[in-house]
């Protein structure tokens, strides 16, 4: 019984972080220190890990960090002055706001009202406008994560049939723009709820992305033989985090990324990436020493 090769998201990030410091200590002998901000709200554990790695991240790399904790009851208001002083802080060259957030809060104000030009997730209208037609700005991370990925282990991307399971803002969506840029052309069907036989499109892909959400959503019978299977979504059990990939898919799929240890660090090295590229163009940036700001 063979085995699908593990795409192995931990060591291409690691390899990323490394030059990323390079470039970083660059920056800071032109007295430039880049600075990531995130505004993290409420208690999800999720989000906390996440915020935490992407902090453990910064300090690995040289680039300082300044979070922002607000607690789930925060208003619309306190969130949204939170972002505008991450707007005005020279100190932050780009930032996020980590999602999601509470449901009463409207996170499309939110986003709206981060800066273009120090929207690190790429996920303002504008950048996700540039990207629609084509316009060079700052890329979300765990689509740029994905592409990164696939490239570093070989996957043919160009004329190739992708099968993208979930269409949310953070994955999905911008991932099918992504790839349907002249750079990929891949051809992509972007399932979703709505989606009739979702496993009839997956089992006629080169390559699936699961990014529903729904544990183990993609069976091995969902894959043709030697298809690549990335493995995006998760689900927070007691047992565990569990992926949208059935772990029985390795014995179909041709390479296959882990639940954990495959595209959730690349989305925090790309989070680096942007932010090093913000800095690079000459944007807000600080020298100095590193800050903790409501840490
Ligand atoms: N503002 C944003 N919010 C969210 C995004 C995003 O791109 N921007 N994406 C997801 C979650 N995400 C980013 O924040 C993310 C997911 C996974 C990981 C990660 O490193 N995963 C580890 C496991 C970590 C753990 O044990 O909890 C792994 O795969 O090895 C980082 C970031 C939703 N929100």
């Amino acid at each position: 019984m063979t085995t699908a090769t593990r795409i192995d998201g931990r060591k291409v990030a690691a390899g990323i972080k490394h030059q990323l410091a390079g470039r970083v200590a660059a920056l800071q002998a032109q007295g430039i220190r880049p600075g990531l901000g995130t505004v993290l709200v409420g208690d999800d554990p999720g989000s906390h890990s996440y915020v935490a790695g992407k902090h453990r991240d910064c300090a690995e790399v040289g680039i300082a960090s300044i979070r922002v904790e607000l607690p789930a009851t925060a208003s619309q208001e306190e969130i949204e002055a939170a972002v505008l002083a991450l707007n005005a802080d020279e100190a932050c060259t780009g930032f996020i706001v980590q999602l999601p957030l509470p449901p009463h809060i409207d996170m499309h104000r939110v986003l709206q009202l981060i800066d273009p030009e120090k929207d690190a997730d790429g996920l303002h209208p504008t950048n996700l406008g540039k990207l629609v037609l084509g316009i060079p700005g700052p890329l979300p991370c765990t689509p740029r994560g994905i592409i990164e990925l696939l490239r570093e282990h070989e996957v043919e991307i160009t004329g190739q049939r992708f099968c993208v399971i979930g269409c949310g803002l953070t994955v999905g969506r911008p991932l099918g723009l992504m790839l349907t840029r002249p750079t990929e052309h891949a051809t992509v069907t972007l399932c979703h709820e709505a989606t009739v036989d979702v496993a009839a499109h997956a089992r006629a892909s080169d390559v699936i992305v699961a990014a529903a959400g729904v544990a183990h959503l993609v069976k091995p019978d969902w894959v043709s033989p030697g298809a690549t299977v990335l493995s995006v979504g998760v689900t927070r059990t007691i047992e565990g985090i569990l992926g949208d990939v059935h772990p029985e898919v390795d014995v179909v799929a041709g390479k296959m990324s882990p639940a954990t240890g495959g595209v959730g660090p690349m989305t925090r090295a790309m989070l680096l990436m942007n932010i090093v590229e913000i800095a690079e163009r000459g944007g807000l940036s600080s020298a100095g020493d590193p800050t903790e700001v409501g840490a």
